[in-house]
């Protein structure tokens, strides 16, 4: 492998949030990967990789529109990862988004859930475990983040 592909993509990632009236935050939204994708069946947060000349946040909106068939309303910046996996490096910009409309659609054949901690589904995609991790300590919750 050359050293070119080490270069990280970068990845628009949506975290999804439920909110009540007083804006205490709830459930999130995890989908599955599509078959035929690398890590198919692996649950994360939906998104995927900037095309050349978009932001983030351009690339996020397109992102859950095509996969998702929702439009979004603001997009906070949260955090930004860097993961080494064995296929690619990347980094992903992962921003939560609490206003969204339209009816999801699973446009890709992927399943969709709405979690909370400890996180149910299996299993998780190594990328989205630092997110659980990040939940817990913004919400104060002690104990695993997930099953498995
Ligand atoms: N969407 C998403 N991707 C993640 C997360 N965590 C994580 O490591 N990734 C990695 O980020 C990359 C995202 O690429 P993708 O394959 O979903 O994006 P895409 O739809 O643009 O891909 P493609 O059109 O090339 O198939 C993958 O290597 C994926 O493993 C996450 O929580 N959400």
């Amino acid at each position: 492998m050359s050293e070119t592909d080490r270069v990280p993509v970068d990845v628009a990632v949506g975290v999804l949030i439920e909110r009540d009236a007083s804006g205490r935050e709830g459930r999130f939204l995890l989908t599955s990967r599509p078959v035929g994708k690398v890590y198919a069946g692996y649950w994360e947060f939906p998104g995927g990789k900037l095309e050349q000349g978009e932001t983030v946040e351009e690339a996020l909106r397109r992102e859950l529109h095509e996969e998702l068939g929702i439009t979004i309303g603001a997009v906070h910046d949260w955090k930004i990862e860097l993961m080494d996996y064995p296929h690619a490096r990347v980094r992903l910009h992962f921003c939560k988004v609490f206003e969204w409309s339209g009816e999801f659609q699973m446009r890709e054949q992927q399943a969709m859930a709405w979690q909370q901690l400890p996180v149910q589904v299996v299993p998780v995609l190594p990328g989205t475990i630092p997110v659980l991790e990040w939940f817990a300590a913004e919400r104060a919750f002690a104990g695993a983040t997930h099953a498995g």
